[in-house]
């Protein structure tokens, strides 16, 4: 596939509307979990469309929660003093990719394969930014992901 026709993400999964719907299951399912209701107990409604602004700026699509919500500190912060553990980590990421495939969401090798390479890298950043001691970094860039080793979906 041509590099200027290798499309983003963002719009592989299917844009703004597909991940508000992945994040509105996903943080259904999370409230009736175990492991993770109670880390989620006071969360807003608008929690659920915050993420997808989040995910969808990272995975190439629209600036929105940097213009809207404060960018990548503001969500750091949201982080801070939650004293998060590997293991809610692990059910965090793996409640999401469940709730994808329940949306029958691409499940192509190359996109997953990104997929999760970003929920595993910010899902860290987020345990390491929930222990006591840690700080923010006002000017912190947001994250951006593209496709990886794989640079594109699949061409037969
Ligand atoms: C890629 C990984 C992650 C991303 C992109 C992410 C994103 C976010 C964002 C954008 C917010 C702020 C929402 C807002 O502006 O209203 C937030 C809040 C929060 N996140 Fe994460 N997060 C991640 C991983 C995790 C993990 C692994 C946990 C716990 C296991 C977690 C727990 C929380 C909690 C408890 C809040 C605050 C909820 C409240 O308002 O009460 N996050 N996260």
């Amino acid at each position: 596939m041509p590099q200027d026709s290798v499309p983003t993400l963002y719009e592989w999964l299917g844009g703004s509307d597909a991940l508000n719907k992945l994040t509105t299951r996903f943080y259904q399912h999370v409230k009736a979990d175990a492991l993770l209701g109670e880390v989620f107990a006071h969360m807003g409604d608008h929690h659920p469309a915050h993420v997808a602004a989040f995910l969808g700026e990272v995975l190439g699509g629209p600036t929105a929660y940097s213009e809207a919500h404060g960018g990548h500190a503001h969500m750091i912060r949201q982080h801070l003093n939650r004293h998060l553990s590997q293991e809610q980590r692990r059910r965090w990421v793996a409640l999401l990719l469940e709730t994808a495939d329940e949306l029958g969401m691409p499940d192509d090798p190359e996109f997953r394969s990104a997929l999760v390479g970003y929920l595993e890298w910010g899902s860290r950043l987020a345990v390491i930014n929930s222990q006591p001691g840690a700080s923010v970094e006002e000017e912190q860039p947001m994250p951006k992901w593209g496709w990886g080793e794989v640079k594109g979906p699949y061409v037969p």
